[in-house]
């Protein structure tokens, strides 16, 4: 109850902080700022209806242009919330746009509209205990303490894992991998793993490894009859890179796959002497057999990813040309991998202001041709533009979690 109070304390105060921009000459263009945050908010009218900075050339950047015209008409939030069939959102894009708040902020709202939640992160450097004020680490399902419904977190270390992995390999020559595993509940994996030189796959890891058992992890997890409560699941995902490794991995366990089985025709060609070298003929078999099951295991986690029907995957950006262009090239990786995408968060922007110092003024139009550039964008234009205003504090514990949802998710 203490740890409740404190909460709304905090909230209270941080609202009243995020008012505090408000003044009598600036509220009402706040309040079409927010307003303006609709599911329609790609028909691109400005957030910044009373800018102070002076229109003096006709080409503003957030005039309308002739951009691409979303190709489907993006439902909102109604949509995201409704049916009782279980939903996958997984948030991603570079590091420190927001995606841990917007991930556990969706999680809330989720919550709080009747759906048993889990929100998991995969990213190595978690901040969801941070984002909820709240300790929710451990690799286990911790409930969050706050929504009106049962939301549960879970942070998975993949690179902990790797390294706790690779020394257990390591000490007990193999054998306490399979106990290690066992105990993280992915003893499937380690089977799988166990007859490919482990270590050394450890060593020189393949890309998505360090996903594809943080994934793998959650999957065996949600494929038991415990977790078959959840409904909505929010993936708070590793930075860009390590999110299109994972979908790469079959293809490369593909390419590995291949080479052990050329190795072993090379080998059966081969005198019997050799033979002894490399091992028995059945020990080779196996061991292209365990890859292959490992390879289907991920093409099921890359299906996930492509499932329009249960998954979408949600990009996060700011307004910065960097960050943009990240977020472009992150769509087209997406795309070419079928990963359903339709909205785009474009966060942390410049709430308005009736008098910007020099220094807001420029930031603002910096701002601007930012987000100018993602109306322009091939990749990104299509997409709804979910606009999520920079606040004056940082966006921490429930109660502004829920705050910031009901801005973000409409
Ligand atoms: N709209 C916002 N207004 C103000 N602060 C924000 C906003 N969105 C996020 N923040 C703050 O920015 C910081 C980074 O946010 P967050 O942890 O959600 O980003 P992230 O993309 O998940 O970062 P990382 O990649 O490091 O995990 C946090 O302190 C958070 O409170």
């Amino acid at each position: 109850m203490e740890k409740t109070a404190a909460l709304n304390a905090s909230f209270t105060s941080y609202s009243l902080s995020f008012n505090k921009i408000l003044t009598p000459k600036n509220s009402m263009a706040a309040v079409s700022f927010l307003a303006s945050f609709s599911p329609r908010t790609h028909s691109l009218s400005s957030p910044f209806p009373s800018l102070s900075i002076k229109p003096k050339r006709p080409t503003n950047t957030f005039q309308v242009r002739s951009v691409a015209a979303p190709t489907e008409d993006v439902a909102g939030f109604d949509d995201m919330v409704s049916g009782k069939q279980r939903k996958y959102y997984m948030l991603g894009g570079k590091g420190g746009v927001g995606k841990t708040s917007c991930a556990a902020s969706l999680a809330v709202k989720f919550a709080n509209n009747g759906h048993h939640t889990l929100v998991v992160s995969t990213d190595p450097a978690h901040s969801l205990s941070d984002s909820f004020a709240q300790d929710l680490t451990g690799g286990m399902l911790v409930p969050v303490e706050g929504p009106d419904f049962p939301l549960f977190a879970l942070e998975i270390n993949p690179e902990k894992a790797r390294e706790e992995f690779r020394d257990a390999a390591k000490n007990n020559g193999g054998t306490g991998v399979k106990d290690f595993m066992d105990g993280m509940g992915l003893g499937m994996l380690a089977e799988q793993l166990g007859e490919l030189k482990l270590g050394e796959l450890l060593d020189t890891p393949p890309p998505g490894l360090d996903e594809a058992i943080a994934i793998s992890k959650v999957m065996q997890f949600l494929d038991s009859p415990q977790y078959s409560k959840f409904t909505r699941i929010v993936f708070d995902t590793a930075p860009t890179g390590h999110t299109l490794r994972l979908l790469s991995l079959p293809d490369f366990l593909d390419a590995s796959i291949g080479k052990i089985l050329k190795l072993r025709e090379k080998i059966a060609s081969a005198t019997s002497a050799i033979k002894s070298v490399f091992g028995q003929e059945e020990t080779r078999q196996n061991a292209a057999d365990k890859l292959e099951q490992l390879r289907e295991r991920m093409v099921k986690v890359r299906d996930l990813f492509r499932d329009t029907d249960s998954t979408e995957f949600v990009i996060v950006t700011i307004p910065t040309v960097m960050a943009v262009s990240e977020s472009s090239r992150l769509r087209a990786s997406l795309s070419k991998e079928n990963v359903p995408v339709r909205r785009l968060i474009v966060n942390q922007i410049l709430p308005p202001s009736a008098f910007d110092c020099k220094f807001c003024a420029v930031k603002r139009k910096d701002q601007m041709r930012a987000l100018d550039m993602i109306r322009n964008d091939p990749e990104l234009s299509s997409l709804k533009l979910i606009q999520s205003p920079l606040v004056d504090m940082e966006i921490r514990g429930v109660p502004a979690l829920k705050f910031m949802g009901d801005f973000v998710w409409k």
